[in-house]
């Protein structure tokens, strides 16, 4: 069978450039105009009316000739500036208008004297190009355009394309009105609305296709690519008010990216995971081996948080999926949250702010401490432990810690053998261990029995640590003087209703897993956690994952990336290498890092190679993921 001929039908401005060329003209003509901000915004508004269809394209076209006053020497600063912003995709795909330059033509209501030079870069010839040409005065100033070229007036695209009478499939691919009119008229076949600059929902509802980018264009038509898979395909699904800035980094960044605002249940996770490739989540959602074992396309998940615990981290592993998170993001938040929550517990800050929220004025000094000289007893040195530690010494605490590791102290610290010493000698005693389930239960009556007649208890780390009703007894019996608490053993997935044991207890601060939760932190996170999923998505890098062997990759220009996740079993190197010889492919590059359970290997090869290679390496037996890369 005689494949069917297909011709590429490009519009210009907003497709092939990111840019409207009259509205960058009027940037360079009106440079010195004090009314420039104006015109150029109605200049704009003239535009985006002509494209939504709303007046015709000659009104469209004169009113803003007219408007930008310009001369033919400023066609010249126009053409470079167009030159630099060929739309981005484009750009990375000019293999495509070399190999295919037969087969493409660009119409445009645009220009010409601008266009030509612009997509000459881009091998199509002048020939082929069909836009409007301007005209000018004596003094070269540009007063007009050709009335009779049919692209200046009303469904002119239509009327070109017709009296091109192409053979073959027409794919028209652009982004607003003029482009998909000529679908609905019959002039060609398929239209694609290109979405990479510019977004109109008329061109989208008219569309046969969404692009958002021009690897999609191409994937769509089988078109050979620099992408081989486009970045619009791969789905990001973000939960638990994720800070909106991870939603634009990775959007921005090709991905199509949907939020939700609570964490879900196993079954409305398994449901809403299929076909998603990336998952965000904060401490509450609980990505189980059932949901890692159905979502059959999960490449990596992100906590956009410190702790992982709610990550099956083995079965995410067994099934070659990445897990990264923010191990210090949101540190001096609960530090400075900490910091606080001493102060108020050792003043009652709360109880006499309720007191006076009632009505009752309670001016007194008992139950009201200086933090200054008493001792504060830090469990679980670590990041958060040690950062407090700092702070509190610099308020005059003195300060003691116990943690299951060796960890050297801080200024002047003092480290404690055992937790029975710590409990009870501090007047202040702060859990800051992390979300290991060994830790369950970690302080209860027996604890409490040890600590200090009227000692505080702050809990900033994770609920299950400390035993509710232990808790509950030791406040109502005066054991503790007051408490601060911050997790609990279960937490609701959304914002609303919520019920503990601890609450109308007097001196007792309850906040309901705020620790972490700053804009600083917050925001912190959305920059660190998506930087690591796209370096992994985008180029095949480990490094900081949580569960997984950490590979740095050198960038790879002009090759193509494989990447192999398999299981740790003897051999399996070498089959990928016999594989790979088969097939004659000339390696450029391999790197292999391992685990107990689980090796990633990834090989740059040169450009071109045979597809039936990709089948054969992931027939290999121990193959857990593949995946090519450009
Ligand atoms: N409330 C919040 O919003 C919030 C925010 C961030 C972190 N956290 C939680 O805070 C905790 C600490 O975070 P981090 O970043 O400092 O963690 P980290 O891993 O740096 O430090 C934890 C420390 O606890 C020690 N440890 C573990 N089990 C222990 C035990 N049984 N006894 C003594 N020491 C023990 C570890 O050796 C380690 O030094 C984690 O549970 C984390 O999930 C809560
Ligand atoms: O693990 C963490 O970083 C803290 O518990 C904060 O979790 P969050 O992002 O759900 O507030």
């Amino acid at each position: 069978m005689i494949p069917t001929k297909r011709n590429f039908v490009f519009d210009f401005d907003s497709t092939l450039t990111r840019v409207e060329a009259l509205d960058v003209l009027a940037e360079i003509t009106l440079v010195n105009n004090p009314q420039k901000a104006e015109i150029i915004q109605e200049i704009v508004d003239i535009t985006n009316l002509g494209i939504d269809g709303e007046i015709s394209f000659t009104e469209s076209l004169d009113r803003r000739i007219k408007l930008l006053n310009a001369k033919k020497s400023d066609l010249s600063l126009l053409i470079d500036e167009l030159r630099k912003k060929v739309s981005t995709s484009i750009e990375r795909n000019k293999e495509f208008f070399e190999n295919y330059s037969e087969d493409i033509y660009v119409i445009s209501c645009g220009f010409k004297e601008f266009i030509d030079d612009i997509v000459k870069d881009y091998n199509i010839p002048s020939e082929r190009v069909y836009a409007n040409t301007f005209e000018f005065d004596e003094d070269d100033r540009i007063i007009g355009f050709d009335a009779d070229n049919v692209l200046s007036t009303h469904n002119g695209k239509i009327k070109c394309l017709k009296d091109l009478n192409l053979e073959g499939e027409v794919q028209v691919i652009g982004d607003g009105y003029s482009d998909y009119v000529t679908k609905e008229a019959g002039v060609a076949d398929r239209f694609f609305a290109y979405t990479e600059n510019v977004v109109r929902d008329r061109t989208i509802e008219n569309a046969d296709h969404i692009a958002p980018n021009f690897d999609e264009f191409l994937y769509v038509n089988k078109l050979p690519r620099n992408i081989s898979y486009p970045k619009n395909r791969i789905k990001m699904l973000l939960l638990e008010n994720v800070h909106p800035d991870a939603f634009a980094k990775l959007s921005k960044d090709g991905f199509t990216v949907e939020t939700v605002s609570t964490s879900l249940s196993e079954d409305e996770l398994i449901e809403k995971l299929k076909g998603v490739h990336v998952l965000g989540i904060r401490s509450k959602t609980q990505v189980t081996r059932k949901v890692i074992g159905s979502a059959k396309k999960l490449m990596a998940v992100g906590a956009f948080c410190i702790g992982t615990k709610q990550i099956d981290l083995d079965a995410a592993k067994e099934n070659g999926v990445i897990v990264f998170n923010a191990p210090y993001s949101n540190t001096r938040s609960v530090v400075e949250l900490a910091i606080g929550e001493i102060i108020m517990l050792m003043r009652s800050v709360f109880q006499r702010s309720t007191e006076l929220h009632n009505g009752l004025w309670n001016k007194t000094a008992q139950g009201a401490k200086e933090v200054r000289g008493k001792k504060l007893g830090i469990v679980g040195y670590g990041n958060i432990g040690k950062q407090l530690s700092v702070l509190a010494e610099a308020l005059g605490m003195k300060v003691y810690y116990y943690d299951v590791e060796d960890k050297l102290a801080l200024g002047n610290a003092v480290r404690v053998e055992k937790l029975s010493e710590l409990l009870s000698m501090a007047d202040v005693i702060t859990l800051h261990i992390d979300d290991n389930q060994a830790n369950e239960n970690f302080i209860g009556d027996d604890e409490f029995a040890l600590m200090k007649e009227g000692a505080y208890l702050i809990n900033l780390s994770r609920g299950f640590v400390v035993d509710m009703k232990a808790l509950k007894k030791a406040l109502e019996v005066g054991r503790l003087a007051g408490a601060a608490v911050d997790v609990y053993p279960k937490e609701p997935k959304a914002n609303g209703d919520y019920y503990t044991e601890l609450r109308g207890l007097p001196n007792v601060i309850l906040t309901p897993h705020v620790g972490g939760s700053t804009e600083e932190a917050q925001k912190d996170i959305a920059d660190f956690v998506p930087g690591k999923i796209m370096a992994y998505i985008n180029s095949g890098n480990t490094v900081d994952a949580v569960n997984f062997p950490n590979i740095r990759l050198p960038r790879q220009v002009n090759a193509h990336r494989f990447l192999h996740i398999h299981k740790n079993v003897p051999g399996i190197m070498a089959s990928i290498n016999k594989v790979l010889a088969e097939f004659e492919l000339n390696i450029t590059g391999q790197y292999l890092s391992t685990d107990a359970k689980v090796g990633y290997v990834i090989t740059d090869i040169d450009k071109e190679y045979n597809k039936k290679v990709i089948k054969a390496l992931k027939k290999i037996e121990g193959t857990i993921k593949f995946r090519v890369l450009y």
